[in-house]
């Protein structure tokens, strides 16, 4: 792996940028060539969520631009982006803005915020959309999505639509969900007909390294899920797999939950281009992954 360090000369006192460039090759998940840029905003905030607000105005002041439509995410630095950006239509600083809410909390919150939405359809040209991560992959990064409690109509599958329908995706993530290797869950939605063979195949593959528990409704989860299985909008249940210990490549994992008979969709996300925004407590720092889809010569 190669590593530049440069300061672009217009860079404010508090920022500093670099670029890394990785030396894999090929476009399958495991080897992708990626090209990432850093820039840190330097800054010390007393409040832990002055981090994640910093981070939401930075993604609607650097990348949304008057008349794009908008895939709106959930979380809460989402909600913060979605608040600035109802702000920043108020006083006229971006203009003609449409967004296509990813979740009833986003469609809420972007509601309040006096910005104009439209239903998702498919074809959609959708120019950017941001959203939180739970946790994300430093060298790929591969991100993972749905952890939290679903609400009213929310779905995993339609909110993956439009993170993959955008141009351009945002994602936004504390600095201590970044990680080399990630670990803990990942939603997988199943069919509910013959789920215990499904989730027993989970079980088998990933044995040793990940618990399988179906996702309850109401009440406690456990590998069976309980009296009362979460079962979501579109008929399907899910599983929460979680990995006790740091998976090798989480898009390794993704592409083996692919191909698994009875798995609907699960919330691996991975784009390009994909910008992450990290917040710690110091400042941001941005990387930005461009793929080379083509095979090329290392
Ligand atoms: O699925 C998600 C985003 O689509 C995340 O699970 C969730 O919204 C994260 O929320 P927070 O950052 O507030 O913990």
């Amino acid at each position: 792996m190669a590593l530049a360090w440069a300061l672009p000369s217009s860079a404010s006192p508090f920022i500093s940028s670099s670029t890394l460039q990785t030396q894999k090759q090929s476009y399958n998940f495991a080897s992708s060539r990626n090209s990432f840029q850093r820039f840190v905003t330097r800054s010390s905030f007393s409040d832990p969520s002055a981090g994640l607000l910093l981070a939401a105005k930075h993604a609607v002041d650097s990348y949304v631009k008057s008349g794009m439509v908008i895939g709106l995410g959930s979380g809460h630095a989402s909600a913060l982006a979605i608040q600035y950006l109802g702000q920043q239509l108020r006083v006229g600083a971006i203009k003609d803005v449409t967004g296509i809410p990813t979740c009833v909390g986003s469609a809420s919150e972007a509601a309040k915020a006096g910005i104009p939405l439209e239903q998702y359809n498919d074809g959609y040209k959708i120019d950017l959309a941001f959203d939180d991560a739970d946790t994300m992959e430093e060298e790929t990064l591969a991100a993972i999505i749905g952890r939290r409690k679903l609400q009213g109509d929310d779905s995993i599958i339609q909110e993956k639509i439009i993170l993959e329908a955008a141009d351009k995706l945002i994602l936004i993530i504390k600095e201590k969900q970044f990680k080399s290797s990630v670990d803990g869950s990942i939603p997988v939605l199943i069919k509910s007909v013959n789920w215990l063979e499904t989730a027993e195949e989970l079980d088998d593959l990933f044995l040793g390294d990940a618990e399988v528990w179906r996702r309850p409704a109401i009440g406690y989860a456990g590998p069976l899920g309980g009296d009362f299985p979460l079962v979501t909008k579109e008929g399907h249940n899910i599983l929460d797999v979680i990995f006790t210990s740091p998976m090798e490549s989480l898009v390794e994992v993704a592409k083996t939950l692919d191909q698994i008979d009875g798995v609907v969709e699960h919330g691996v996300i991975f784009r390009n281009p994909c910008t992450a925004i990290i917040a710690s407590e110091n400042g941001l720092q941005i990387v930005d992954n461009t793929i080379q889809m083509e095979s090329s010569n290392l």
